[in-house]
């Protein structure tokens, strides 16, 4: 089902879940099979399960749980799959050190020499570990594989393996995945190697929009093999007219796609189109942005009617979505995890960064900050329960011939410790955070990140800065090493800021976390960080920038530059309005912005307003 936004694609895969349920549901209860729903996040699958009524036939789970309930049980693979992965790392690793060129620091070739001798002594660990586990990162010699193994392994099991695939089919004879489009290509190929080895026993669904692919590392369009059905879905239930035009225009101009249709609502007997609003304000960027947005905001409840639309300090029943920027991180208060995680900073973390996946962030957002909340709240049934879920202090295997009573009070000092050193007066860095937390063994860490932290000295003089600004330039392995001695040095206690933005203004988080989110009333901020963002350029995407000769070189050999992702962003978050949208645009020629912007036809010209509108 490729169709658009609001168009109903979650709606129909409930739907066809409850009919899957209906019609084969005795069937698949007396066989022991089950329904499997792949979605994208935990909470998404958390409110699929409930739409489905808890429905223990029906498995919901992200890719990477879906994957480890089946492989878990081939330990004999996973055990020479990750003999395989380190022998393949250690090459990868020597292959660097021989093509190091002069320019490599001295630090790189320490850290992949230290690296070599991590891998071999993992090699010799490996053979002593007798079940390999699923964790959040992977620690090879104690057994736990992380969630890129994860996908890696079982995906290899899944193309290579015709018994695993049987299994697959035997166990999930249905399988949906939820928005297709931002699913590993090598998992759709697997899946769809099981759908061509079992054919009628195996159905396998998947459902999304192309132009809703937030993440690079996802297919975008999935393939149709001869035989499939596309199941259209060409109207929108969810925008009202002057957003649908909107929807519309962005797609024109990226696969064309139209929906029709549009929002109704009940009028006695009839139902009639929901009209609503799109506007477009085009404002200077300068320091007075916060200021200019309440105006804005205080216009339109006047324009609308609608007192909604005032500037609010809580509940705000306005959804407002911003793409964090160097201004914003500053504004909100995480502006060094911002540069530390940004500038210069490998690809995965720029992009991890946007929704706190990136793995130097994992362990603290997961687990360390909402330990250190619950704790000064004196919310001890939360604490308890993360310490359950993330501990290995707490695992059985580690509690035999234990003393509990003294194992809970050495928990709770280490986490009021922590907690400590995370409160908003607290003048830790992150690397004190991490420090105390392996020191005392409360969580196992990604091993990349222990290394680092054995590694990087404390106060290690960060290297150059970087003096253009423009982070265009190709990847550097001392990026990495750069980024981690920056990420260890900022304060702890700017990782709540952080995480309030993830869970509530950032677009990532809508679009993935909560599943179909739509609000009444969306306000958008687009503003470009003074061109140092190269995932998102709303100058570059409107036509009032021009494309970068990087930019060129990319579309030359037939990538995507960031203005294909732009779109494709400005698309999910105007689409969530359901009845009033608000776009306000920093530039720093608004005039002209606004000459240009009228002509590329994506608002009415009567909606294109500039600061003199305000006063
Ligand atoms: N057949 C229908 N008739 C009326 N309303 C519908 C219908 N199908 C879906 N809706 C409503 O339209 C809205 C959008 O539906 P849904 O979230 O399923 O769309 P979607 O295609 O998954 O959207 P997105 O791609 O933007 O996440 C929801 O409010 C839903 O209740």
């Amino acid at each position: 089902m490729v169709a658009g936004a609001g168009s109903g694609k979650t709606t129909s895969l409930i739907k066809g879940l409850a009919a899957i349920l209906a019609i084969h549901g005795e069937r698949l209860r007396l066989r022991r099979q089950r329904v499997a729903c792949i979605t994208y996040t935990e909470i998404a699958a958390g409110e699929i399960w409930t739409d489905v009524g808890n429905n223990p036939l029906v498995h919901v789970s992200t890719i990477h749980s879906f994957l480890w309930s089946i492989a878990r049980g081939f330990q004999q693979d996973i055990a020479a799959w990750v003999a395989n992965r380190i022998d393949e790392r250690i090459g990868e690793l020597r292959h660097a050190a021989t093509n190091f060129g002069p320019r490599v620091q001295q630090k790189t070739r320490d850290k992949n020499a230290r690296d070599i001798v991590r891998y071999e002594q993992q090699c010799e660990a490996i053979t002593r570990v007798r079940t390999f586990t699923y964790g959040t990162g992977s620690d090879y010699a104690k057994g736990i594989l992380g969630h890129d193994d994860i996908i890696k392994m079982a995906s290899q099991l899944m193309i290579h393996r015709p018994l695993f695939r049987t299994l697959v089919a035997q166990q999930f004879p249905f399988v949906f995945v939820d928005e297709s489009q931002d699913t590993f290509p090598v998992i759709v190929e697997a899946l769809m190697a099981v759908q061509q080895q079992e054919q009628a026993r195996f159905c396998l669904g998947f459902f999304g929009d192309p132009m809703q692919r937030i993440y690079p590392t996802g297919i975008g369009t999935i393939p149709k093999p001869n035989g499939w059905r596309a199941i259209p879905k060409p109207e929108n239930f969810r925008s009202p007219t002057a957003v649908l035009s909107l929807a519309n225009a962005i797609r024109r101009d990226g696969d064309n796609l139209v929906q029709v249709g549009g929002r109704k609502k009940k009028e006695g007997e009839e139902a009639v189109p929901v009209v609503g609003t799109a506007r477009l304000f085009v404002l200077p960027t300068d320091a007075h942005r916060d200021e200019r947005v309440a105006q804005v905001r205080a216009w339109v409840a006047k324009a609308n009617d609608d007192e909604m639309w005032q500037p609010a300090a809580k509940n705000d029943p306005v959804k407002m979505l911003v793409i964090v920027h160097r201004m914003a991180a500053k504004r909100l208060g995480f502006g060094d995890l911002y540069g530390a995680l940004n500038d210069k900073a490998p690809d995965a973390f720029k992009n991890g960064f946007l929704d706190a996946t990136a793995w130097p962030l994992r362990s603290l957002v997961s687990f360390l900050l909402p330990l250190a909340e619950a704790v000064r709240d004196g919310r001890d049934f939360d604490a308890m329960r993360l310490l359950r879920l993330h501990s290995p202090l707490l695992v059985k295997a580690n509690l035999q011939g234990v003393n509990v009573a003294e194992r809970l009070n050495q928990l709770q000092a280490v986490s009021n410790q922590i907690s400590e050193l995370m409160g908003p007066e607290s003048q830790a860095t992150i690397r004190d955070v991490l420090m105390l937390a392996k020191k005392s063994l409360l969580v196992a860490f990604d091993p990349r990140l222990s290394a680092y932290l054995e590694d990087i000295a404390e106060n290690e003089p960060e290297t150059e800065e970087n003096e253009n600004g423009e982070a265009e330039e190709e990847e550097d392995p001392s990026n990495e090493i750069n980024s981690m001695s920056a990420f260890f040095a900022c304060p702890a206690n700017q990782l709540r800021p952080y995480q309030a933005y993830v869970n509530e203004g950032s677009p990532f988080s809508t679009q993935q976390g909560v599943k179909g989110a739509e609000f009444d009333r969306v306000l958008v901020v687009l503003d470009d960080d003074e061109g140092t963002h190269v995932q998102f350029s709303y100058e570059k995407y409107f036509g009032l920038k021009q494309p970068s000769a990087k930019d060129k070189k990319t579309l030359e050999a037939g990538g995507e530059t960031g203005i294909e992702r732009t779109r494709r962003l400005f698309y999910v978050c105007c689409t969530r309005a359901r009845q009033d949208l608000l776009v306000v645009l920093f530039v720093a020629d608004p005039a002209a912005a606004i000459a240009h912007i009228r002509g590329l036809g994506l608002f009415p010209e009567a909606n294109i307003l500039s600061q003199d509108a305000l006063s």
